[in-house]
């Protein structure tokens, strides 16, 4: 049975959850289970905190696992992300108090600096050859470390910039990371079928999440402005109308596109414009 870590909290395990649901294994009913097997699927999932899941997985206990970039990287396990699903994105980034003359990643030497990624900031600060007072690790709430005095900047996640906002801090330097979903598995683990067939899942939720199926009908001495409108992932299917002279389209297109394409399609003459849900797919 293919052994599967899942983030038992926090904004990683809410879209992780409706992922593997959509990608059709069965969830838990409630959020206090800690082991969940689905027989009819081949896997065991282990909900654990995102934070320790490389660890898991690093350590080849488990054998494949889904939690954040950064905390990936933070951990140094012995874990490699082979997937990217789209979710808890966010970038990690210094930040000061408004005002203060602190630039870059050089302005660091001889300060205080508070986050819940020690290993980032400190790999980060080696990289630029910085030494800095103190690498302060805390839990959470990171922002309010400034304040109350325990650090001169502070590093952490930043989504839409609220916090720091909130806070009177804001970023300054380059990004040291940007953060999204991944899947991971312990470096150098061979190939396994069952994994295989658990990322194609996840590829298929991503792709019928961006994509949407297009069908419409043309005359036959348009199409080739129709298709290269609407080209498709390999090439659209073409099918013959019972009125002479037309052809029916269907191909996929990107969702955040479709409305666009679609006025495109009438402008040349294509009618009966439909766009439907992918509900899941191989591709
Ligand atoms: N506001 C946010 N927007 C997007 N991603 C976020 C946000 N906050 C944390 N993350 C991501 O979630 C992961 C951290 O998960 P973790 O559960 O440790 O913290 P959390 O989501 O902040 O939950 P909590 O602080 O409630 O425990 C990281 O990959 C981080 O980049
Ligand atoms: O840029 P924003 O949209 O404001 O999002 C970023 C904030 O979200 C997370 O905090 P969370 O609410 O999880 O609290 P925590 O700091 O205690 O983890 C993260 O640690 C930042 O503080
Ligand atoms: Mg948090």
């Amino acid at each position: 049975m293919l052994r599967i870590a899942v983030p038992n909290k926090g904004s990683l395990s809410g879209p992780a959850a409706e992922m593997l649901h959509e990608a059709g294994y069965r969830q838990r009913k409630e959020a206090k289970e800690l082991v969940l097997v689905d027989p009819d699927n081949q896997v065991e999932f282990f909900f654990l905190r995102p934070r320790d899941i490389a660890v898991y997985v690093g350590s080849g206990r488990l054998d494949v696992g889904i939690t954040g970039r950064d905390l990936l990287l933070d951990s140094a396990s012995e874990a490699e992300e082979v997937l990217a699903l789209g979710f808890a994105g966010s970038t990690f980034r210094f930040a000061r108090p408004v005002g203060t003359g602190i630039a870059g990643v050089r302005d660091l030497e001889g300060l205080r600096i508070a986050t819940s990624y020690t290993g980032l900031v400190e790999q980060h600060l080696a990289e630029h050859g910085v030494k800095a007072a103190a690498v302060t690790k805390l839990d959470g709430a990171v922002e309010t470390a400034v304040h109350l005095g325990v650090a001169d900047v502070i590093a952490d996640v930043v989504e839409t910039g609220t916090s720091l906002r909130n806070a009177g801090l804001e970023v300054f330097g380059d990004p040291i990371l940007v953060s999204d979903a991944v899947v991971i598995r312990p470096k150098g683990a061979g190939e396994d079928p069952a994994v295989e067939q658990f990322l194609r899942r996840l590829q298929g939720v991503l792709v019928a999440r961006r994509y949407v199926l297009m069908d419409y009908d043309i005359r036959a001495e348009q199409v080739g402005a129709a298709v290269a409108l609407t080209p498709g992932l390999e090439s659209p299917t073409v099918s013959p109308l019972h009125t002479e002279g037309w052809v029916a389209v269907r191909s996929m297109v990107l969702r955040k596109e479709a409305q666009r394409i679609m006025d495109d399609l009438w402008a040349i003459g294509a009618r009966a414009i439909l766009v439907t849900n992918i509900h899941a797919c191989r591709i």
